[in-house]
């Protein structure tokens, strides 16, 4: 039984032993970027139809030599990046690889305001190593015009949202609540989570995704979920998913049930061995790469870094600890400009759920709630 504790579940409570890192890969030379960026552009996860011919011309450009064995901790992709797609070509991507040099540890004990360190650091050099010429290729229209609000500015003020990337000229926003179910509250839903959905592992042309995975959808929705070469079935929205809904959205100032996402997918990760590689939920269904998009994350259970880097430099990227009970938000043109991932960590023994609600802004074709939108 869940136990019944009072709402708001819990008040903010203060910076406990957070710890963020921000991590720094060698610098490459300006070709090198230019090429990954090509080469990231082509491991998007989106597949939809009218992206997909770019997608592969660009892929056959990179003509990746990576080895994959599949089953081995060291997998190693054996094909060129033009036979991989989407998820497939992520997964072989996210894999441990070259040294990386921790260059910040930033640890943060009970202050009043929490104080973080990257979002002043995006202030001073949002865009380090680009010339005035790319910056205006990845520049996106402020904020003022698009009417994005951030989420953090939308929750209760006694809420202490902050902000880990506040870009304002590609417009990418990433948001950080800890903590904010308590563990007792954390534990029943993942229980519920655990036993209430309907659990896959679906399988690439690598073999079966490190991880397991569950798609949900809002009522009469009936969208699949595609990613690379992998499609998830709906599950309609459990019961449980509503209450936990009612718990997490209003942190997120999102107090009335229409204004809700109306997907949410699951991942199971049963230990430190399963991962996400490097990708962007940049699917047809979220618009993510076209307009501000939102996602919301909840993590339950073991505690598991969360990374991101822009699409054209690993030089800050970005590892968030997310623990139980911690939301973390993606807002924005996030999914455009960047890319994020769940890595090995073979240390972790213990599993973790992770939820990530979205807004499905164009449903598939024949899907009955494609009339509400
Ligand atoms: O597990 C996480 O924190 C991230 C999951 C994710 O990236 C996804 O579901 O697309
Ligand atoms: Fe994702």
């Amino acid at each position: 039984m869940m136990s019944v504790l009072p709402y708001p579940p819990l008040a903010h409570p203060p910076w406990t032993g957070f710890v963020a890192t921000k991590v720094k890969k060698k610098k490459k030379d300006k070709k090198e970027k230019k090429k990954k960026k090509r080469r990231r552009e082509s491991s998007s996860s989106s597949e939809s139809p009218e992206e997909t011919s770019s997608l592969k011309v660009s892929a056959a450009k990179a003509k990746a030599k990576a080895k994959v064995a599949p089953g081995s901790s060291k997998l190693k992709v054996s094909a060129e990046h033009d036979e991989l797609s989407g998820l497939d070509l992520l997964i072989a991507e996210g894999l441990p690889s070259e040294v990386v040099v921790v260059v910040v540890v930033v640890v943060m004990v009970a202050a009043k305001r929490p104080r973080h360190g990257w979002d002043e650091a995006e202030e001073k050099e949002s865009k380090p190593g680009l010339t005035e010429e790319e910056l205006d290729e990845i520049r996106e229209e402020p904020r003022s015009v698009t009417g994005l609000k951030l989420i953090g500015e939308e929750a209760p003020s006694n809420l202490s949202w902050h902000y880990v990337l506040k870009d304002e000229t590609t417009r990418s926003f990433v948001g950080f609540l800890p903590r904010t179910l308590s563990q007792d509250v954390c534990s029943s839903f993942f229980e519920k989570a655990l036993e209430g959905a309907k659990w896959l592992q679906p399988s690439g042309p690598n073999g079966p995704i490190p991880r397991k995975t569950a798609w949900m959808v809002y009522f009469d929705c009936t969208c699949t979920y595609r990613y690379g070469r992998i499609e998830v079935e709906p599950q309609r929205y459990p019961p449980w998913m509503c209450t936990l809904m009612h718990w997490v959205m209003p942190c997120c100032g999102i107090n009335e049930q229409k204004d809700w996402p109306n997907s949410c997918n699951l991942n199971l990760y049963q230990d430190g061995s399963a991962s996400v590689g490097w990708h962007a939920d940049d699917e047809h269904l979220f618009q993510g790469k076209n307009r501000d998009c939102r996602i919301i994350s909840l993590s339950l259970g073991a505690t598991r870094s969360f990374e991101l880097r822009r699409n054209w430099s690993e030089a800050d990227t970005i590892r968030l600890p997310l623990t139980a009970g911690d939301l973390c938000t993606m807002e924005g043109m996030v999914q455009k400009h960047l890319q994020h991932r769940v890595p090995r960590e073979d240390q972790v023994r213990a599993p973790r759920i992770n939820l990530t609600w979205r807004w499905i802004v164009r449903h598939s074709p024949g899907c009955p709630a494609r009339r509400s939108v």
